[in-house]
C-alpha cells in the first residue's frame, strides 16, 4: 500500500552529547536510522531516552556530535549554516514539544498558515488548512489565547503546509482528546500519502498505532524497530461487512474505499 520512496535522511552511528556538571553526557549513541518519504515513523521510549534529541537532528536543527547524517545523500556536516537554514525553511515542517515554540506569537491562526506558505514558497488555502484541524472558528486568535490542544493542532497544521518533504513533530497528540488526535493523525497520514517523510516522537498509543515504523529508544540507544503490517484476524458479518483495525483507519480519511478482488485476495485503496 505504501509507495517506497528514496530516503530523505540517513543517519549512521549518530552520537549527540550534552554538557552536564559531571562532563559531557551521551544523549544518543550508535543510532542508525533511515527516514523515507511516504511513511510515518514513530520514535518512542521512556522520558529522557533521547527521542527529542533524535528529532532535533532529523529536523536539521542540530548537528550530530559524531556519526554521519545525510540529507538526500549529502552530508549534513558539509552544509553551511545558511544552507541548513534554507533547507529547514523550505523542506522541514517542525512541531516543537511546546507547540508555541513553533508558532509566531504575534500572528493569528490564519496568519500562521499564510506565513508558513510564504516562507516555503507554496500556494495554500489557509482556511482549508485550519478546517482540517477544526480551527476555522479560531482563525483570528493568536496562540497565547488558544488552549494547549488548539495550539498543538495549529502547530501541526502550520508545519504541514506545502506539504514539506520532512514533517517532524515532537509529541503532536500529547494534549489531544480522541477526536482531535484522530484529526491530527489523519492529517499526518494524508501528508505521508503525498510524499512527506513524517517523524513523530510519542508516548501515545494512538500515534504509535498509526505509524508505519516504530523506533524504540532506551538510554539514548535504539533498542528495537518494528514495521507495521501485522496480520489481524477479523470476522466478516452476514452482510459482508468487516471491521478494519484502528491503525488502518487513518489511511481512509474520507472513509471511502475502492475494493478490488484480484488473484484470490482483496485490495483496499483510498477511493478518489
Ligand atoms: N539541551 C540539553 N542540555 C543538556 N542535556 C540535555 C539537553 N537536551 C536533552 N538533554 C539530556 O539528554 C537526554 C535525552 O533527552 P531527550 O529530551 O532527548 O529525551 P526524550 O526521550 O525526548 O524525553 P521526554 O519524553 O521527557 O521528552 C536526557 O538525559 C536529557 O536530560
Amino acid at each position: 500500500m505504501t509507495t517506497d520512496f528514496a530516503p530523505v535522511l540517513e543517519g549512521h552511528d549518530l552520537l549527540q552529547l550534552y554538557a552536564a556538571p559531571t562532563g559531557p553526557t551521551q544523549a544518543l549513541r550508535g543510532v542508525d536510522v533511515t527516514v523515507r518519504g511516504g511513511r510515518i515513523s514513530a520514535v518512542t521510549g521512556p522520558s529522557g531516552s533521547g527521542k527529542s534529541t533524535l528529532l532535533a537532528l532529523l529536523a536539521l536543527r542540530e548537528r550530530p556530535a559524531g556519526g554521519e547524517l545525510r540529507h538526500r545523500g549529502r552530508l549534513v556536516a558539509g552544509l553551511s549554516r545558511r544552507q541548513l537554514r534554507r533547507l529547514r525553511r523550505r523542506e522541514v515542517g517542525w512541531v516543537a514539544q511546546r507547540p508555541t515554540h513553533s508558532l509566531f506569537p504575534q500572528l493569528d491562526a490564519l496568519g500562521q498558515i499564510e506565513q508558513m506558505a510564504r516562507l516555503r514558497g507554496v500556494d495554500c488555502d489557509p482556511l482549508a488548512a485550519l478546517d482540517e484541524v477544526a480551527l476555522t472558528p479560531l482563525a483570528r486568535k493568536r496562540p497565547e489565547v488558544l488552549s494547549g490542544g488548539e495550539q498543538q493542532r495549529l502547530a501541526v497544521a502550520a508545519a504541514a503546509v506545502g506539504p514539506p518533504a520532512l514533517l517532524v513533530a515532537d509529541e503532536p497528540t500529547a494534549e489531544l482528546d480522541d477526536d482531535s488526535a484522530a484529526l491530527v493523525l489523519r492529517l499526518l497520514r494524508d501528508r505521508a500519502g503525498r510524499g512527506s517523510a513524517v517523524v513523530l516522537a510519542t508516548h501515545d498509543a494512538r500515534a504509535i498505532a498509526a505509524a508505519d515504523t516504530v523506533l524504540r529508544f532506551r538510554h539514548g540507544v535504539l533498542s528495537g524497530s518494528q514495521e507495521a503490517g501485522r496480520d489481524h484476524t477479523v470476522t466478516i458479518d452476514g452482510q459482508g461487512r468487516l471491521q478494519l483495525p484502528p491503525e488502518a483507519l487513518p489511511l481512509f480519511p474520507g472513509r471511502r474505499v475502492a475494493v478490488t478482488v484480484v488473484d484470490g485476495h482483496v485490495e483496499l485503496r483510498r477511493a478518489e
